[in-house]
């Protein structure tokens, strides 16, 4: 359900309640969220240089751009919400060696070595992508875009990289009925899928086993895919009554071909990660027993080069298609609003979840 005023208006009492300081960058956070719930867009004038207080605020939620208000309150509510409660496991989080980003309820976002690291952290749920684990991968990829790290990766805590979708996220019906939710969940998924086409720095995926349906899809817009040769490349959309997302029926085809994406997008067929390499969608496999050693390694020495030519040499090389990339993200996300909505889809899900409450 989305969250109404009073659930704002709760929350704020929350945050006063809370016995830690979440920190600055937090509570920047917060206030940016909370303007942009409720006046909208920033409507003040940039500060002067040496006011550095109300400048890093008018920055905050200056960078939230177009976010619509309701999605800001459901964002500040869900943030509350995760520093109120402890985050759920993580297994692979080395205590203490980086810089944590605290407020995050479904993720670990660290930064060391000149590398942003975005983990998602629901490994008991193969990283499935919550309503909230998207909103939250929308605020960390903003938040790196704005920070001084050279490269930012995206991967996943535990056996599985990513499991796509959380097919639970269905269940919660607003007052609105399922048109309402379908069209929440397309505003979100459009808006979630514009941050990867935005991200202005290099943006590496490291895909430390097996992914599937919107976290292959996404692949195509990053700069570098490694993958553990543990890991699988399964889109399993005509089984679920979807269509294509993330600019898959874009990308996929420039990088593998139009029958190969076929077989991906089409029809489900699932991929190997060597099979993968050798259609483009990855750029290299490593044996698993040594793929974090090895992939760190190479990633700590690339983000030793200078980040401001980082940052340009992936504009030159990505910038003449991101027009072409939103339009294709608009079309995809307006084509799947039908499909959430259709028989096929609902009966997939309906399937799914009957077998997980073994029914
Ligand atoms: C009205 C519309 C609202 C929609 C709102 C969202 C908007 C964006 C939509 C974007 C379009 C869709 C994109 C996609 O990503 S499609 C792909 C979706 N993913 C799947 O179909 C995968 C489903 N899961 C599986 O097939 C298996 O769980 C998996 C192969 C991933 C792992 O199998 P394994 O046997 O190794 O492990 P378990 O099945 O025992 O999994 C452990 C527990 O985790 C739960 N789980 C796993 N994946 C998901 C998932 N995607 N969603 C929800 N839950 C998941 C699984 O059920 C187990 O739970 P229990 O221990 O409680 O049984």
């Amino acid at each position: 359900m989305r969250a109404s005023l009073k659930d704002l208006e709760n929350a704020v009492n929350q945050v006063k309640l809370l016995k830690k300081d979440p920190g600055n960058e937090v509570k920047l956070k917060l206030y940016a969220l909370y303007k942009q719930a409720t006046e909208g867009p920033c409507n003040m004038p940039k500060p002067g240089v040496f006011d550095l207080i109300n400048k890093a605020k008018w920055e905050a939620w200056n960078a939230l751009g177009s976010l619509p208000e309701e999605t800001a309150r459901q964002n500040y509510v869900d943030l509350v919400s995760s520093l109120s409660s402890s985050s759920e496991s993580s297994s692979q989080v080395k205590p203490g060696a980086d810089k944590e980003h605290a407020g995050y309820g479904t993720l670990v976002v660290t930064s060391e070595d000149g590398i942003t690291k975005i983990m998602l952290n629901r490994p008991t749920r193969k990283n499935a992508i919550s309503t909230q684990m998207y909103q939250e991968i929308i605020l960390a990829l903003k938040a790196a875009s704005q920070d001084d790290s050279a490269i930012t990766v995206l991967t996943g805590n535990g056996d599985f990289y990513c499991s796509g979708n959380d097919l639970t996220n269905v269940t919660d019906t607003p007052l609105g009925g399922i048109e309402e939710k379908a069209k929440n969940s397309t505003n979100l998924l459009r808006d979630f899928v514009a941050s990867f086409i935005d991200f202005p720095k290099p943006l590496i995926a490291v895909v430390n086993g097996p992914a599937v349906g919107i976290a292959v899809t996404l692949l195509g817009l990053f700069d570098i895919v490694y993958a553990s040769d543990r890991a699988t490349f399964h889109t399993p959309f005509s089984h679920l009554g979807l269509s294509p997302e993330g600019c898959s029926s874009y990308t996929f085809p420039k990088i593998m071909g139009p029958t190969k994406a076929t077989e991906m997008l089409t029809f489900g067929k699932k991929l190997t990660a060597r099979e993968a390499c050798a259609q483009g969608l990855v750029t290299e496999v490593f044996p698993d027993a040594t793929f974090q050693k090895e992939v760190w390694t190479r990633l700590t020495a690339y983000a030793k080069l200078p980040s401001n030519v980082l940052r340009i040499s992936k504009q030159v090389i990505r910038n003449r298609e991101k027009e072409k990339l939103h339009s294709v993200n608009v079309e995809e996300s307006s084509i799947i609003q039908g499909r959430f909505l259709s028989e096929e889809s609902m009966n997939a899900v309906m399937n799914f979840l009957s077998k997980r409450a073994k029914l």
